[in-house]
């Protein structure tokens, strides 16, 4: 969710109009009678873009040139300041913001800069209309105070949202760079603004980009291959890209099924209707196969469809505390020489469902299930088995047969993935409950995120129950008597 531009009716119309009237006098500009820029945010999501009548598939939606993108290729601040873009030609290819302390730019903190730079010009950046309609607030998690960041819960996002990252890139490499340059930055006759301003129109531009900003593929690069729509699912573009800035483009809201694709072309990008859009429907782009709790954390919305890629992070330490029940035949000095030859114990593996891409029309047909554990995961395992026999010899005898050992990693799995459920402080059946009675706004969508997640861990441990089952009958029909992860039984039987 974001607030659009002061929520007045008449103001909103206006700087609609002002864009599109902008948008459409630039030239090689085309956008197609059969759509119109709503207003959507009765419904949260600002503006969109909806058909006012039937539209068949293919039809080119509308065409931006690429001079009405905003990226380091047209940006005055370019221009004005040459030796600043080509400080680090390498790192200005990648969005990655890892906010390190470094003073050097990169792709992701340009494009901050040159936002910055343009709406400081006022009416005189070329941009002015388009800068009018980008939201002046945002209320993605990095801006929730902590009773709303507590809805989250036990969620992997909430180690994620990054603000303190986002604090350091501002004050090492923002601000001082606007210092430095600030004859570039702020007109003739205009008085500075104050750090504290500057300050937050950094952070709204950090958040602009986060949830509006394309990758491109810069004029170096090779013009985009023929090739399947499928394959334009694929959310990075291969290297190298420039971040930029697209009007138009990016008005389209998004969902995990939609009806429109952008194609980039050396001249231009176009939206493309990918079937048949009926009168009334909204015109949806695609921002990748993202879990809810990343559409929140990038974009400030969650939608039912994406629950389907939800993820959930497993820590090796978690796991490892429940390999200890089935590997109780240890004594507590074994046990330790065999945890204490762990490397990577800081790992954390991610679940996920196996799920379909999308189609060329932007539908999937198919349901996202939970279809096995990480390789890396039963890896880690079997390695660390490994280390429990060397360790162990005698004790942990019985996990040289490959069953018993799949039956000591599906128990300890199984146990993690319980505990893990644990550590959310509400089941997925009072989420259930709050989102049937009409939880709202923060709330909503927090409950949405850990209830994904939730029901993940539950599908993830009935698929391993399930699994344990059959190992389980495997052991007993060849009589062994690990299937309680016993492995005294085994050490005694051999005596
Ligand atoms: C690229 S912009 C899309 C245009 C935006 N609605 C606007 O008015 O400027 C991305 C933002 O749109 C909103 N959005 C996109 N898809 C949405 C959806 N399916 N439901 C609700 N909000 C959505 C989110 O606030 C997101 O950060």
């Amino acid at each position: 969710m974001m607030d659009i531009d002061g929520g007045a009716g008449a103001e909103f119309v206006e700087s609609t109009r002002n864009f599109l009237q902008w948008f459409q006098s630039l030239p090689g500009a085309t956008f197609h009678q059969n759509i119109r820029i709503e207003d959507l945010r009765e419904r949260g999501a600002g503006r969109g873009i909806i058909a006012t009548a039937d539209i068949e598939p293919d039809t080119v939606l509308f065409t931006i040139p690429r001079q009405a993108i905003l990226c380091a290729e047209t940006s005055d601040l370019a221009t004005k300041l040459p030796a600043l873009f080509a400080q680090d030609a390498s790192a200005a290819a990648s969005d990655d913001n890892d906010g390190d302390d470094s003073k050097s730019q990169d792709g992701w903190t340009l494009l901050i800069l040159m936002l910055i730079h343009e709406a400081l010009q006022g009416s005189a950046s070329r941009w002015k209309p388009y800068l009018d309609i980008l939201p002046r607030r945002f209320d993605t998690p990095m801006f929730w105070p902590a009773l709303d960041l507590a809805e989250l819960q036990a969620s992997d996002v909430v180690a994620k949202i990054g603000k303190a990252d986002a604090d350091a890139m501002i004050r090492t490499r923002i601000l001082p760079t606007i210092h430095a340059n600030s004859a570039a930055f702020f007109p003739a006759g205009t008085a500075p603004l104050s750090d504290e301003d500057l300050w937050e129109l950094a952070h709204r531009m950090g958040s602009t980009i986060m949830a509006y900003a394309f990758d491109l593929e810069s004029d170096d690069a090779p013009s985009e291959k023929e090739s399947t729509p499928e394959d334009d699912w694929v959310e990075d573009h291969a290297p190298p890209t420039i971040l930029g800035m697209v009007p138009l483009a990016d008005l389209l809201n998004a969902d995990a099924t939609f009806n429109a694709h952008i194609n980039h072309s050396p001249a231009a990008l176009t939206a493309v209707a990918l079937r048949a859009v009926p009168a009334g429907t909204e015109i949806l782009n695609y921002y990748g196969p993202l879990p809810n709790s990343e559409l929140l954390r990038r974009y400030g919305y969650v939608t039912p469809a994406h629950a389907r890629h939800d993820v959930v992070e497993l820590p090796w330490a978690l796991i490892q505390s429940h390999l200890r029940a089935p590997l109780r035949a240890l004594s507590d000095t074994q046990w330790a020489a065999a945890t204490a030859s762990v490397e990577d114990a800081d790992d954390t593996f991610v679940l996920e469902r196996a799920t379909d891409d999308p189609d060329a029309t932007g539908q999937i047909a198919t349901l996202a299930t939970f279809a096995g554990l990480p390789e890396e995961l039963t890896d880690a395992v079997k390695t660390f088995l490994k280390g429990v026999l060397k360790a162990a010899p005698r004790a942990a005898a019985f996990l040289e047969d490959k069953t018993a050992r799949k039956a000591v990693i599906l128990e300890g799995v199984h146990g993690a993935l319980g505990e893990r459920e644990g550590q959310y402080a509400t089941t997925l059946e009072e989420d259930d409950a709050l989102l049937g009675n009409g939880a709202r706004g923060r709330k909503e969508m927090a409950v949405w995120v850990r209830r994904g997640e939730k029901n993940l861990l539950r599908e993830a441990r009935e698929w391993v129950a399930g699994q344990l089952d059959e190992a389980r009958r495997a052991g007993l029909s060849r009589g062994r008597e690990y299937e309680e992860g016993d492995g005294q039984a085994a050490k005694r039987r051999r005596r």
